[in-house]
């Protein structure tokens, strides 16, 4: 589907209510079925969460996971302590080029027997369920933190725990703080302490409910909505301060580009600060890699210079972001460099009109362009992406005005 999106007026207002946080959803589904039936409440209706339910529902042999990178990480791990089960977990195309290697030798090591079917490294997995009879077992730590949540997560199902011992840089850090937060929650013992990890046995877990905040990383589009109005008061819910969700550093990063946040009993109020923009700003986004493309897209609509480092994950995510973001907004008319971790952004420079953008089939690319329809018309390929983490954002944004045209 392509689709032109326009708004006419710079002044927003309006009340959204986000889907919950696809991550938080995808644990509480693994965790469930590993430990026991608490209901979950406000779950993703994502794509990615929808698929893991199917995938931990099915009894088919064959486990197609699409795009979801959570979930094939999640349940390499936990169809490889399924005893007497053989699964052929696959993805889509893109899938079978990210890359699971370090998860597969991780488990391998505490015993598992999966077997890659097409290429090293990479789904599809064969994976023939067994009980996992070792629990010391470390890996490189710099490439995906879902590898180290994967492993936590069942590490607390095997019978003497999971000691996991962190190789060289963490990156993206909140996620396994969010894991640990999740077990915590349902009465499962672990530590974190330097390089190492230690999750103890749990059989089953007594919680009843538990429920999933809303998802920060989608808030990040109407934080950029924000900053690039003229004036604007938008309430987002559910939300709250203390989050598990990394994501929620929006608010502090935010604030340097004018947008003020309010928490409220649920709800967070975001507004448009009296116009007093920086020239440049510097962030380093190793701990939250999902809004990279937001702030580098309102950085460009602000004319604000930008200088993000901490993006090494960023070439092995639903696509090569650094080189997407590279090319559409090069489109638009941005003087912008990548490198392999980083990416810089010069000031100034005006806002193209009616530029069609590449989604790389990427949630993030539509989402992340889309508030720039404040200052110009600007069409997407394939908008349908957004199905990934927030099916629901055209017809948001809809909501507050904009408006969507067919093409
Ligand atoms: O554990 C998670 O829920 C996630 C971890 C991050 O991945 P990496 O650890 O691979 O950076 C993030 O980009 C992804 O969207 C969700
Ligand atoms: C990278 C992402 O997801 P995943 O790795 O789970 O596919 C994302 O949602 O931006």
């Amino acid at each position: 589907m392509i689709l032109k999106l326009q708004q006419k007026t710079p002044h927003l207002s309006g009340d959204v209510r986000i889907t919950g946080s696809k991550s938080e959803s995808n644990r509480l589904l693994l965790l469930q079925a590993l430990f026991g039936n608490f209901e979950i409440n406000n779950l993703s209706n994502s794509d990615d969460s929808d698929v893991m339910q199917r995938a931990l529902a099915s009894t088919q042999r064959v486990v197609d996971i699409h795009h979801a990178g959570t979930a094939m990480r999640f349940l390499t791990a936990y169809f490889a302590t399924y005893e007497g089960r053989e699964t052929l977990l696959t993805g889509s195309n893109r899938m079978k080029e990210r890359p699971i290697g370090l998860l597969v030798d991780a488990l391998r090591t505490l015993g598992a027997d999966i077997t890659y079917t097409e290429t090293e490294g990479y789904a599809p997995l064969l994976i023939k369920g067994k009980k996992l009879t070792k629990n010391t077992v470390s890996l490189a730590a710099n490439v995906s933190s879902q590898y180290i949540s994967a492993l936590m997560m069942i590490g607390a199902s095997l019978e003497k725990g999971l000691e996991i011992t962190l190789l060289g840089n963490i990156t993206s850090v909140p996620y396994i703080e969010m894991t640990r937060s999740l077990l915590t929650q349902l009465g499962i013992v672990s530590s974190f302490e330097n390089q190492l990890i230690k999750i103890e046995p749990a059989k089953n877990v007594s919680i009843s409910e538990m429920t999933v905040e809303s998802d920060w990383s989608s808030v990040s589009y109407y934080y950029s909505l924000v900053a690039l109005s003229k004036t604007a008061k938008l309430n987002l819910s559910s939300y709250k301060k203390e989050s598990l969700q990394g994501d929620a550093v929006l608010a502090e990063l935010y604030d340097k580009l004018g947008v003020q946040t309010t928490f409220l009993e649920n709800t967070i109020v975001l507004e448009k600060e009296v116009e007093s923009k920086p020239r440049r700003v510097s962030f380093d986004l190793a701990n939250c890699p999902d809004i990279a493309q937001t702030i580098a897209v309102t950085c460009f609509g602000l004319g604000v210079a930008c200088d993000l480092t901490g993006l090494h994950t960023l070439k092995i995510k639903e696509t090569d972001r650094l080189e997407a973001l590279k090319n559409e907004l090069t489109k638009l008319g941005a003087t912008i460099t990548v490198t392999d971790k980083s990416l810089h952004l010069k000031e100034g420079g005006t806002c193209n009109e009616n530029i069609t953008i590449k989604t790389y089939q990427d949630h993030r690319m539509a989402m992340a362009f889309a508030p720039l329809a404040l200052k110009v018309p600007i069409i997407f390929e394939d908008a349908e992406v957004v199905n990934k983490s927030y099916p629901d954002f055209w017809a948001d944004f809809r909501g507050l005005g904009f408006k969507t045209e067919q093409l």
